[in-house]
C-alpha cells in the first residue's frame, strides 16, 4: 500500500518521504518538517500512536491522518480527541483518502495576500512595504515607466491612514515656473493673477502623504526648497511671512537614475540621501510572468465587469503571446492593451490579435483563421490552468470543480501538456 500512496501523492504534486517504520520516521522528522503526516497504526517496531505522540510534543507538529484497520478505530477515535488530523478505514477509495489528507493540511501560505501581485518579487516589494507603513520614513520608489510606482505609494498610504489625504504631484507635468505655487501654495497678490490665497499640495496633505512623482524632474531651486521642508518641516506660502509646519510623509518617485542625475550635477546630493533613505525598486513586468497572467486575468475581468462586454477571457495563445511580450510600458501597457482588446475582440476569447493588433496587421496578408478545434483546445487549456491556479494545483479538487473525473482530467492536461507544477 506504501508503494501505491507514495506514487499517487507523487503525481498528485506531493513530495513524499516514505518511512517504513515507527523509529525511523521520528529520526528523519528531526531533520525534514513535512507538511501533513499518513501513518498507518500497525507499523513494524513501534506503534504509530507512539510516533503521533512522540511528534506531537515538538513545536508545531504537522496533522496526522491515520490508516486503520476495523480493530483499531476506538485508537483513532482517541487519536483525533489528541488532536491528530484523521483517520481512514482500510480499505479505503483513493479519492476518499485524499479529500481527508487534503481537509487536514494547513491552509497554503504562499497563495495568501498578493494586492500588487502574485510573484515572488512583488511579494517582496510588498512585504517590504508593509514593514514601511509602520513609520513615517520618505520612500523613494524606482522604476520604469508603469511599472506601478504610485499603485505602490497608494498602498502603501492606505496601509496607515487611508482616510486622510493623498496627494499626487506630478513634477514633470507642471511647470517649473509654477511649481513652487503649486507645492506650497501662494498668498492672495503674491504675484499678479494671484487673486486669493490658494493652498499648495504640501498644505493640502495634511498629515497624509505628499506623493512627488517624477522626482528627478524638479528644477535645481525647488531641489532646494524641497530639501529645507524634509529638514525643518516647515514651509513658506509663496508671498507669505508665516512658516507653516509640514506633517505629511513624503513619498516620492523616479524612472530616473537619481545617482547618475547627482554626479552630473542635475540632482542635489544631499536631497538625494534625504529622499532616498529607503528605496523599493519596481521591477518591470517582463520580469515576472507570474503577474502577466495574475494581471490580466484582472484587468479582463475588471473591464469585462464595466463594459458588460461577454467575453469569456483571454484565449491561451493570447496569454503565451503576452507571456513573449517585452512589456517595454509595463503595466500600464497591460492595462492598456486589455482595455483595447476587450473593446474589440469578437469573442469569446481575446485572441493574441486582440491584444497585439500591430503584429495580426503584420501578417494579415495570410490565411490565419485558427480552426475551431485550435480555438476549443486553447479554450479547454486555458480554463484547466485557470481552474489548477484557484485550487492550488490539487488535482481532485480541480477536476470536481471541472466536472470530470480526475483520469480525464489527466489525460487531458497530458494532451495540452499542462505541467500542473506551472499552475
Ligand atoms: N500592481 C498593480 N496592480 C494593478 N494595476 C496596476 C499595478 N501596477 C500598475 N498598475 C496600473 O498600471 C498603470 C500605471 O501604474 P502607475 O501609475 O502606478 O505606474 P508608475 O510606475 O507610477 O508610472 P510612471 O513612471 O509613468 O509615473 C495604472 O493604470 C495602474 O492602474
Amino acid at each position: 500500500m506504501g508503494e501505491s500512496l507514495v506514487q499517487r501523492l507523487t503525481i498528485e504534486g506531493a513530495t513524499v518521504r516514505w518511512w517504513q517504520g515507527g523509529r525511523e520516521a521520528l529520526g528523519g522528522m528531526r531533520r525534514e518538517r513535512p507538511e501533513s503526516v499518513v501513518c498507518d497504526l500497525r507499523l513494524p517496531d513501534i506503534s504509530g500512536e507512539e510516533v503521533f505522540r512522540d511528534i506531537v510534543a515538538r513545536p508545531d507538529p504537522p496533522p496526522f491522518l491515520f490508516i486503520t484497520g476495523h480493530g483499531d478505530v476506538d485508537q483513532a477515535v482517541r487519536l483525533l480527541r489528541s488532536g491528530a488530523g484523521d483517520y481512514v478505514l482500510k480499505p479505503f477509495e483513493m479519492g476518499d483518502f485524499l479529500k481527508r489528507l487534503a481537509s487536514v493540511l494547513p491552509p497554503r501560505q504562499d497563495g495568501a495576500a498578493g494586492v500588487l501581485g502574485v510573484s515572488r518579487p512583488m511579494l517582496a516589494v510588498e512585504r517590504t512595504l508593509r514593514r514601511l507603513a509602520r513609520g513615517r520614513t520618505t520612500v523613494l520608489l524606482t522604476g520604469e515607466t508603469g511599472s506601478g510606482k504610485e499603485v505602490a505609494a497608494r498602498f502603501l498610504h492606505g496601509l496607515g491612514q487611508p482616510a486622510l489625504p493623498f496627494m499626487a504631484v506630478n513634477c514633470a507635468a507642471i511647470p517649473a515656473d509654477l511649481m513652487e505655487a503649486e507645492l506650497f501654495g501662494h498668498e492672495r497678490g503674491a504675484f499678479t493673477g494671484a487673486t486669493q490665497r490658494h493652498l499648495g499640495y504640501a498644505e493640502r496633505a495634511g498629515q497624509g502623504t505628499l506623493f512627488l512623482d517624477e522626482i528627478g524632474d524638479l528644477t535645481l531651486p525647488l531641489q532646494a526648497k524641497l530639501l529645507r521642508l524634509l529638514e525643518d518641516r516647515t514651509f513658506h506660502r509663496v508671498g507669505g511671512e508665516e512658516a507653516l509646519p509640514f506633517r505629511a510623509r513624503v513619498m516620492a518617485a523616479t524612472n530616473a537614475d537619481l545617482a547618475t542625475l547627482v554626479k552630473e550635477g542635475r540632482f542635489r546630493e544631499d536631497l538625494y540621501y534625504r529622499v532616498a533613505v529607503i528605496a523599493v525598486d519596481l521591477p518591470p513586468l517582463r520580469d515576472r510572468p507570474e503577474d502577466v497572467r495574475w494581471l490580466l486575468d484582472r484587468f479582463v475581468a475588471d473591464t469585462v465587469a464595466a463594459t458588460g462586454s461577454d467575453l469569456s477571457g483571454v484565449s491561451a495563445l493570447a496569454e503565451d503571446a503576452a507571456l513573449a511580450h517585452p512589456w517595454p510600458g509595463n503595466v500600464r501597457e497591460l492595462r492598456n492593451r486589455v482595455e483595447r482588446a476587450v473593446a474589440l475582440s469578437l469573442g469569446p476569447w481575446i485572441s493574441p490579435g486582440d491584444l497585439f493588433p500591430e503584429r495580426w496587421a503584420e501578417t494579415a496578408g495570410a490565411d490565419r483563421m485558427p480552426s475551431l478545434e485550435a480555438i476549443r483546445r486553447e479554450a479547454e487549456k486555458r480554463h484547466i490552468h485557470r481552474a489548477l491556479h484557484l485550487t492550488g494545483g490539487e488535482i481532485l479538487a480541480t477536476a470536481e470543480a471541472l466536472g470530470i473525473s480526475r483520469t480525464t482530467l489527466w489525460e487531458k492536461m497530458k494532451k495540452l501538456e499542462i505541467d500542473g507544477r506551472e499552475t
